[in-house]
């Protein structure tokens, strides 16, 4: 029999390529056989964490609009046509059965072009306001898996699926890991800690934040796990120095988020929408602090969804700087509020989203051969 080939496409950042990786996985653990090829954009995070996940990825050369800079866009079109161009030689080339959107620059034309060929595609829409491209996307595509409520508003309601976001299950598998996580980031199992991270990139309101009032933690006695983004390390550790203390733990990236949030007593986090599904399965007290530079402020509407519920704190980017540390610091002492939150969390936890989605992509890919047969 004939393997299924699966195209999976799209990138910029670790809440779209994670969620590909696990899909990619799932597809393996049901179809082993399954051919995967991943179809990224040159110079972003994906042409270095897929192959290190061990699969195969092509680049495209194409890049999104640059605000502010009327010059850096004069490519645009040229890059749009190229890649166009390139994503029907590799639809053509690697033949897929189905081709899968994660969102970010490289899904567009791939996905268009497989529309162009008239090959199924599924898109998986991490967050709770889909963006322009995913909306115009979704008009032809053959199914939607979605996280959040209401998405109808954005996609064909009869193709939509509620699956929750994909996450690594490794991730997620936080249980007796409290000590080891602590050990392994060489802080003290007994101390409360916090885990500040600014998603994939990091964010520079988070790093503000915690620089300004590290007297205030320190006092406290309370430890730190520190994710600063790669922008904003250097500068960082520049000011401080690297064991700046003992109890305060500064990393560009996690790269075993599993023993950060083991080790982790209170999240201080972005509302990235994969951040916010690992969030749900490790149940812990939340603070997030959505970031205002995303697309439609989507990061404030996925935050919304949990804080309507009580199973999270939102602290507006604005205000973090004067009241993220001391609201931390009182959640932490506060051990009822914590446990409503955590518990609140966990009843919002979608598990099981990489598989339900690798089936839906396996689904259409017999549909399919059916078809051609
Ligand atoms: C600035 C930006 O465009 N952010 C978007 C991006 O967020 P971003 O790329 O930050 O993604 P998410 O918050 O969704 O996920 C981050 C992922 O990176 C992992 N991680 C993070 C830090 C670390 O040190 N180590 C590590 O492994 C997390 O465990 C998680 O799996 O994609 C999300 C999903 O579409 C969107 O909701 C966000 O608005």
């Amino acid at each position: 029999m004939k393997a299924t080939k699966i195209i999976i496409s799209g990138g910029g950042t670790g809440g779209h390529i994670f969620p590909a990786i696990a899909i990619a996985k799932a597809l393996r653990s049901i179809e082993p056989a399954c051919e995967i090829l991943f179809v990224g954009a040159i110079g972003r995070m994906e042409m270095e964490k897929v192959p290190a996940a061990g699969y195969k990825i092509v680049g495209l050369n194409i890049s999104g609009i640059q605000r502010g800079s009327i010059a850096k866009n004069l490519s645009l079109p040229f890059k749009l046509f190229g890649s166009m161009r390139k994503s029907m030689q590799v639809l053509s080339e690697f033949k897929p059965d189905v081709v899968v959107g994660v969102g970010g620059y490289a899904s567009g034309p791939i996905l268009f072009a497989a529309s162009l060929k008239g090959i199924p595609y599924l898109i998986q829409e991490q967050n709770s306001y889909a963006g322009v491209t995913n909306k115009w996307l979704g008009k032809k595509a053959h199914k939607i898996c979605v996280a959040f409520d209401d998405m109808e508003q954005f996609f064909p309601a009869d193709r939509i699926l509620k699956t929750g976001n994909p996450v690594r299950k490794e991730v997620v598998d936080i249980l007796n890991k409290h000590h080891a996580g602590a050990e392994l980031l060489r802080l003290d199992p007994l101390k409360k800690t916090i885990l500040v991270t600014g998603g994939s990139l990091g964010a520079g309101t988070l790093n503000k934040s915690i620089e300004k009032h590290l007297p205030e933690l320190l006092k406290q006695d309370v430890q730190i796990i520190w994710q600063t983004g790669k922008f904003y390390y250097k500068d960082i550790i520049d000011r401080l120095g690297l064991d700046f203390h003992p109890n305060v733990r500064i990393l560009e990236f996690l790269n075993k988020m599993d023993m950060a949030y083991a080790a982790a007593d209170l999240i201080i986090s972005r509302a990235g929408a994969g951040t916010i599904a690992e969030l749900c399965i490790i149940k812990k007290p939340v603070i997030l602090v959505p970031s205002p530079n995303v697309a439609e402020d989507h990061q404030t509407k996925n935050a919304l969804a949990l804080v309507k519920n009580n199973a999270a704190l939102l602290i507006a980017d604005r205000s973090a700087e004067d009241t993220l540390v001391f609201e931390a610091l009182s959640l932490l002492q506060d051990k009822q509020r914590s446990k409503t939150l955590a518990d609140n969390i966990g009843k919002m936890a979608l598990s099981d989203a990489d598989d339900i989605i690798a089936q839906q992509v396996l689904d259409l890919a017999k549909e399919r051969g059916k078809e051609c047969n």
